[in-house]
């Protein structure tokens, strides 16, 4: 269970980006988060992977820390995942960052192998998604943090990823927080839904 409680960022003193806010996810479960424009989803996903320093309130997996070195077990997954790559990488390179991805994973996935010989900018949008979903299900990632990763993928391919990831969350008990505008979506694939307020 991944529990954050009292989270608050301001990326300049005296002006708040996230106002404080508590929230768990427990393991297969799907949390969708919606709220308004500026309102700090992006700012949350990012204190939850470990991607900004947490300033307030405490973020715990299973009752500890999270571990300040070596794999992340909270991913984070960008709507854009293409600046989260190595321009000058290969696919191949990119996916076998953390180690050798799973073959099994990856078909199903739908990653093909001769997009390893590719960089990530000779890939479309939905196939670049499925690549940076291959990197980050690692063994022992337990939460994606999906930070409108399907937003500018057409319906079948928003449609093919979210089968896909909650198939895994079910199977692997793997807790999913899905951040969208889109609470049709939501509507889909969430277990339950949080709003963040001012
Ligand atoms: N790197 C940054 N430096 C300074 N301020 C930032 C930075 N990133 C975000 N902010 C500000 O923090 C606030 C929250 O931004 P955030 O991106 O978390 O919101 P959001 O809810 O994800 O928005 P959207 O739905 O538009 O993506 C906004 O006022 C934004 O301008």
């Amino acid at each position: 269970m991944l529990e954050a409680t009292g989270l608050s960022y301001a990326y300049a003193p005296g002006r708040p980006a996230l106002a404080p806010v508590s929230l768990a996810i427990a393991p297969g479960e799907i949390v969708g988060l919606f709220g308004r424009s500026g309102i700090g989803k992006t700012t949350l996903a990012k204190l939850l992977a470990g991607r900004l320093p947490l300033q307030a309130g405490t973020l715990r997996l299973d009752g500890v820390p999270l571990p300040a070195t070596g794999l992340r077990p909270v991913q984070y997954l960008a709507q854009h995942p293409v600046l989260d790559m190595n321009p000058r990488w290969r696919v191949g390179r990119i996916v076998a960052e953390a180690g050798p991805p799973d073959p099994a994973l990856a078909a199903r996935l739908g990653v093909e192998p001769a997009w390893q010989r590719r960089f990530a900018h000779e890939l479309s949008g939905g196939q670049l998604q499925r690549v940076s979903l291959l990197r980050a299900l690692r063994p022992g990632v337990r939460v994606l943090v999906a930070d409108e990763i399907s937003a500018p993928l057409d319906a079948i391919a928003q449609a093919e990823i979210w089968r896909v990831l909650m198939t895994l969350a079910a199977e692997r008990g793997l807790g999913i927080l899905a951040i969208s505008h889109d609470r049709a979506l939501l509507g889909r694939v969430a277990t339950r839904e949080v709003s963040l307020a001012a």
